[in-house]
């Protein structure tokens, strides 16, 4: 059996945490099995980790690996999405089509935010995992398939029972094996070890001298909550490492990268905003809106004329200033042309990943990275459209700020942001906050 060590260098995790060297041999010993796995824990502390290591330890091996971000697909198509749709069985149907559960046969579905599936797929779902067997939609005939489920949760699974968001019965046959990552500030020990090797990483990435942190700003560093896990701490180490000249970072420097996302630490506790603060809020909001939608409107025309077209060399000589209204600097909207240009023959990007994971060494993590480019599963429906990277500043940072403003609470974000809980979800993915 693979060594708990060996494991976590070939999937580049760190940390020497009980709880999490646990979590890690639990998943080496369930591997040769084909018994369903619930990976339980905050939302950032790495449970993508989890399912690559069961899969790449298993006799599936060689099968496909999908990972699917329910939270990410919309209710309307995802049936269609995991499970096939018959030719003419919805508008848009235009021919029949496999899903995930029939691709990824003799593999690996790796269902990461399975709480938030639609109650009618958990029963697709459930009879998949007693039988094998599932439809297609729009189709009558049974088909069987022979794949293994790991299934990933943030939110606490015994709510959403009570609360009749999740099927009990469901939900026992995901978690016949629950393994749990604890958060990062249950992790003392790494959070130290975890930001040098972010800092370090940084510093190789931006060619700039690594950063280090003061004592005290170490001790803060400790003590602080780190709701968003791994991924905020390493958000913290990468906006440090590219906006500090000064390399070694103090308490008070450290302190100004960790918002109030409900921490204890009264050091870091913004006192309350006045309501002016949020009257100018709200006009920046709005501004930001106004250009949004410009953009949008401005993207829609050029969208339409591409796909008239279908030639964005042509689009572009007869639209140069809108495009040059569009993207604020001229380069910019060369590059971004250009890689328009490049990637009309290309795959497009989408929530669901399909590739082999490394047979082994850290190394090979790489080349598994470069596959799962390689080898994207593409939507027919589910097509991203093109947005400018101007359109992506401005939602990014309207998105920060209501996620600040509401301490990271997603719902009263959402809210203010007047789209739903589950785009917002795929939005922070999407920009990783
Ligand atoms: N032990 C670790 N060592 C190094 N990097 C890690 C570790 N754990 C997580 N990360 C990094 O932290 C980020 C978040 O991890 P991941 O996406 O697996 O979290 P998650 O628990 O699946 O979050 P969510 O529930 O939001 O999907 C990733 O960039 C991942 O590479």
């Amino acid at each position: 059996m693979e060594s708990i060590q060996a494991t976590k260098q070939r999937f580049g995790i760190i940390g020497n945490d009980q709880k999490l060297n646990r979590a890690v041999e639990k998943a080496i010993q369930v591997a040769p099995t084909d018994i369903s796995v619930l990976v339980t824990g905050e939302s950032g502390v790495g449970k993508e980790s989890i399912p690559k290591i069961i899969h790449s330890l298993s006799h599936r091996k060689h099968g496909k690996y999908i990972a699917v971000n329910c939270g990410a697909i919309p209710e309307g198509t995802i049936d269609s999405e995991l499970f096939g749709h018959e030719k003419g069985s919805f508008t848009g149907a235009t021919a029949t089509r496999s899903g995930y559960f029939e691709v990824a046969d003799g593999g690996t579905i790796f269902l990461d935010e399975v709480g938030e599936l639609p109650l009618p797929t958990q029963v697709r779902l459930l009879r998949v995992l007693e039988n094998g067997e599932f439809l297609k939609v729009g189709s009558s005939a049974t088909q069987k398939t022979d794949v293994r489920i790991v299934a990933a949760t943030n939110v606490k699974m015994v709510d959403a029972i009570e609360k009749g968001k999740f099927r009990e019965d469901l939900y026992y046959r995901l978690s016949t094996v629950e393994i749990n990552l604890p958060p990062l500030r249950e992790r003392q020990e790494d959070i130290h070890l975890l930001f040098r090797k972010f800092a370090a990483d940084f510093a190789q990435k931006y060619k700039m001298p690594t950063i280090r942190l003061t004592d005290q700003a170490t001790d803060l560093l400790l003590k602080y909550r780190w709701s968003g896990n791994i991924r905020q701490l390493r958000n913290v180490a990468e906006q440090i490492s590219v906006l500090e000249q000064n390399r070694e970072i103090s308490y008070e420097t450290l302190k100004h990268y960790l918002p109030d996302m409900g921490s204890n630490l009264p050091a870091i506790v913004n006192a309350k905003k006045s309501e002016s603060d949020f009257g100018s809020e709200r006009e920046i909001l709005f501004k930001v809106l106004f250009d949004m939608k410009r953009d949008v409107n401005d993207l829609k025309k050029l969208t339409l004329e591409l796909m008239k077209t279908g030639n964005a060399a042509k689009v572009k000589e007869e639209n140069s200033s809108l495009i040059n209204k569009i993207y604020a600097d001229e380069n910019e909207a060369e590059e971004e042309l250009a890689s328009i240009i490049e990637e009309e023959n290309n795959e497009r990007r989408n929530d669901v990943e399909v590739f082999s994971i490394p047979e082994n060494t850290s190394e090979s993590y790489g080349s598994a990275q470069e596959s799962k480019r390689k080898d994207k599963y593409e939507y027919a429906e589910e097509i991203e459209e093109e947005e400018n990277l101007s359109l992506h500043q401005k939602e990014l940072e309207l998105i920060k700020k209501s996620l600040e403003k509401y301490s990271g609470k997603r719902k009263d974000a959402a809210d203010e942001l007047g789209i739903s809980e589950r785009t917002l979800y795929r939005k922070i993915k999407q920009y990783d906050l």
